[in-house]
């Protein structure tokens, strides 16, 4: 007769636990509708207010025999179950540059060719756009290779403000011109937003520097142009601020972004800065696009650039890029880090061969 009412009281309580059970799982397909609102608007998981306001209203409806206490007890489970589930859901989906929300490679078209399809692509050119004449010996000795990209800069961020700061639109101009004549595509660093609307009539692929790579107003504005964001990995930035930085422009509605490293700040000083050959084949395996090695400004010395591109190429780098400069002697900007013509000659041979 005992046994019998232990029994019926644990048969009630097993088909409250279903009803609980059926109950918990209707509120939580509810937790996982909140969550997917919450990624959309940029909210953050867990919220506090919400969690108080509905303890409140529990608290004013409990009629016992369950203390406060109790109830409080399981309802601050339920919800830390709930914000744990709602991270997890929108963490599993990822960046939208990562490999796990797209797994195909990024492929950029710019003007007919094709950036990530396999073959490398490389992008040479001077460090400053300086006058019309440099960039015509430039372009030809780069059209007589085969090459396709041209790159210069025309707005230089400059670590001395008394140092050469560019020609600006007029470098972007000049360059354009020589492009076209040769049939280049044309690569050049902007660093103000304010300049976009001028400069993209003259340009086929906008790079973002170093030092702009958390410049997020500048990474937001690029997102919203239709030509492709040649981004390059800050001085001191981690892979991880790096791929942030690059989901600014796909967020803001622009997918087609490369990803260039082109070294890091640490304790070396043999080389300009230190080339983070282990971030290619990370950001290869992290994200889906493209990435790049600038091995100009990573090592900042002629003698060891072949070794560094082929190192670049063998770890999977879609590209490269690299600095070179009629007379580089009497360059306005990086006079001891620019190739010659004669030198680019080797260096090219060598690399092909
Ligand atoms: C479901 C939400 O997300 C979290 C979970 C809650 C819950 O389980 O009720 C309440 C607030 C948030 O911490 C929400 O914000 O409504």
């Amino acid at each position: 007769m005992k046994n019998e009412n232990l029994n019926q009281l644990r048969n009630r309580i097993d088909e409250i636990n279903l009803q609980l059970l059926q109950l918990l799982n209707e509120r939580t397909e509810l937790v996982e509708a909140v969550g997917r609102e919450k990624d959309k608007q940029g909210l953050k998981k867990y919220d506090p207010i919400r969690e108080q306001q509905i303890i409140e209203q529990l608290k004013e409806k409990n009629q016992g025999p369950m203390s406060d206490e109790m109830m409080v007890h399981i309802f601050k489970e339920i919800f830390k179950v709930s914000v744990k589930l709602q991270e997890e859901k929108s963490h599993k989906k990822g960046l939208l540059v990562s490999r796990k929300n797209k797994s195909e490679d990024t492929v950029i078209e710019v003007n007919g060719d094709s950036i990530g399809e396999g073959e490398a692509t490389f992008v040479f050119g001077p460090c400053s756009v300086e006058s019309q004449e440099q960039m015509e010996r430039v372009a030809a000795n780069l059209a007589a290779k085969g090459l396709k990209y041209i790159r210069g800069g025309a707005f230089k961020p400059r670590t001395s403000p008394y140092d050469f700061q560019g020609l600006g639109i007029e470098g972007l101009k000049i360059m354009s011109e020589v492009a076209k004549k040769y049939d280049l595509r044309v690569i050049s660093e902007i660093m103000d937003a304010s300049d976009l609307e001028a400069a993209l009539p003259y340009l086929d692929v906008v790079q973002i520097g170093a030092r702009n790579m958390q410049n997020f107003s500048l990474l937001k504005a690029v997102g919203h142009i239709n030509k492709p964001v040649l981004l390059k990995r800050g001085l001191s930035a981690t892979i991880e601020e790096f791929v942030n930085a690059a989901e600014y422009i796909t967020m803001h509605g622009n997918p087609n972004v490369m990803l260039c490293e082109r070294g890091i700040r640490t304790y070396e000083k043999a080389t300009r800065n230190t080339l983070d050959i282990s971030a290619v084949p990370i950001l290869k395996r992290e994200t889906h696009l493209p990435v790049f090695v600038d091995i100009t400004h990573s090592t900042g010395r002629k003698d060891i650039l072949l070794p560094i591109a082929k190192a670049a190429l063998a770890v999977g780098a879609d590209g490269i890029m690299a600095e070179v400069h009629p007379n580089p002697t009497v360059a306005l900007s990086d006079a001891n880090q620019q190739m010659s013509l004669e030198e680019f000659d080797v260096f090219f041979k060598n690399l092909l061969s």
